[in-house]
């Protein structure tokens, strides 16, 4: 299995749902950088269950760091963060040991691994592995911080429900960001936010789920940076978007939507704009053959409805071979893309850190603060 990812960053993921601990080892973090673990606490609360558009069970994910970090600044050598498993109820499964539910990893584990998966709450599979994604996250969010690049996300679609788009202007970007910062089902619009949290407590109350999609924008990236062909910032981007459990699209710029235009509704003009190179449109959301070109990175993810509902399901009993109406119980999110938002934001900072870490090189990162030891 390789739950592992990155070049010059390296981050593998390891834990199940229902075990002692899950967790992160991140390597080839540079030196001296600050670590602030009250922040890391306030990113871990944003994906943290809350009230009835989240799951019900409530464990405190205080990540404790147990390597890698001295006197509050990166070491440098491995980093490891460990969150423990503290509220499980394995008993919910023990009925579906060998009844796959439908679109969770429950049969593609089961095949994979030979029934030898701990299947109790998905296992490795299940969206509890996110947190130690959000805590490692935090630190990366922090490097692109300190160089004046912001990384956001907001439910932008559920259903007919549309809330405004991110900004291009970067000032006005800067402040939308700002405004999502503390929000836990984070819209711009407020009455989006509110038809939002109606829409999944009506699915909740009928035992059903939603999907939606997120929005995504990072301003501040400089022009430049990407590693094509293989490792060109969409590559980089969707493969550790795409990771995520539930995610099932990720576009660029305007994505699927340019099939309906032309050459000339899609292109970015170039201008000089108070003595830089900026492009007058941005369809293209800041990448162009793979590379920043210096513009707010625009992104989309698509986040399919929770597969674990409450209504009867077809399965199979992959012991017998016998048709079984299947009755899920137990605690699970009727909605995933409030709480997935700021695993997006980590995963982008993730790819963005290294994707920078490869153009400037590791001592890019040592700013005035992040220098060295007494
Ligand atoms: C933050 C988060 C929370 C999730 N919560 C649940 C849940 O409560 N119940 C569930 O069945 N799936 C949940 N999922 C989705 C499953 O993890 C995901 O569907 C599963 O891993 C299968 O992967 P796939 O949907 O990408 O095929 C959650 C995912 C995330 C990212
Ligand atoms: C615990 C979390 O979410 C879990 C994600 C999840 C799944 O299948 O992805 C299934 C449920 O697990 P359990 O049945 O053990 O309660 C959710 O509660 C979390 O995200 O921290």
């Amino acid at each position: 299995m390789k739950s592992a990812i990155g070049q010059c960053i390296q981050l593998s993921l390891f834990g199940e749902s229902h075990g002692e601990a899950i967790g992160v080892v991140i390597q080839g973090l540079p030196s001296g950088i600050l670590i602030d673990q009250a922040w890391m606490q306030k990113q871990m609360e944003k994906r943290k269950p809350k009230g009835k558009i989240s799951t019900q069970r409530q464990e405190a994910d205080i990540p404790e760091i147990v390597s890698g970090v001295f006197e509050g600044r990166t070491t440098g050598t491995p980093l490891c963060i460990l969150i423990r498993n503290e509220n499980m109820r394995s008993k919910d499964y023990s009925k579906m040991r060998n009844i796959p539910r439908p679109s969770h990893a429950d049969y593609t584990a089961q095949v994979k691994y030979q029934g030898f998966q701990d299947y109790r709450g998905g296992g490795h599979f299940s969206g509890r592995i996110t947190a130690p994604l959000v805590a490692a996250g935090a630190i990366f969010l922090q490097m692109l911080k300190s160089k004046g690049i912001e990384v956001g996300t907001h439910v932008s679609q559920m259903q007919e429900i549309m809330d405004e788009p991110l900004a291009d202007d970067e000032i006005l970007l800067r402040k939308q960001l700002l405004a999502l910062e503390d929000q836990y089902l984070a819209c711009i619009q407020d009455s989006v936010r509110d038809a939002i949290q109606k829409r999944i407590e009506e699915a909740q109350t009928q035992g059903d789920s939603m999907g939606g999609i997120l929005e995504s924008a990072v301003v501040g990236m400089p022009a430049g940076v990407g590693e094509p062909f293989f490792d060109s910032v969409e590559s980089k981007l969707a493969h550790l978007l795409f990771s995520i459990g539930a995610v099932k699209g990720v576009e660029f710029g305007d994505g699927f939507d340019f099939a309906a235009k032309t050459g000339s509704e899609a292109n970015d003009g170039f201008a000089i704009k108070d003595g830089q190179l900026q492009t007058l449109t941005n369809h293209n959301g800041g990448i162009n053959g793979g590379i920043t070109n210096g513009m707010p990175l625009r992104i989309r993810t698509a986040v399919k409805p929770t597969p674990s509902i409450y209504k009867p399901q077809s399965s199979v009993n992959l012991k017998t071979g016998e048709a079984v109406t299947l009755q899920i119980e137990g605690r699970h999110d009727p909605a995933i893309l409030h709480r997935a938002r700021v695993v997006v934001d980590s995963m982008i900072a993730l790819g963005l850190v290294d994707l920078l870490t490869e153009r400037f090189g590791i001592l890019w990162w040592k700013g005035e603060d992040a220098c060295g030891g007494d």
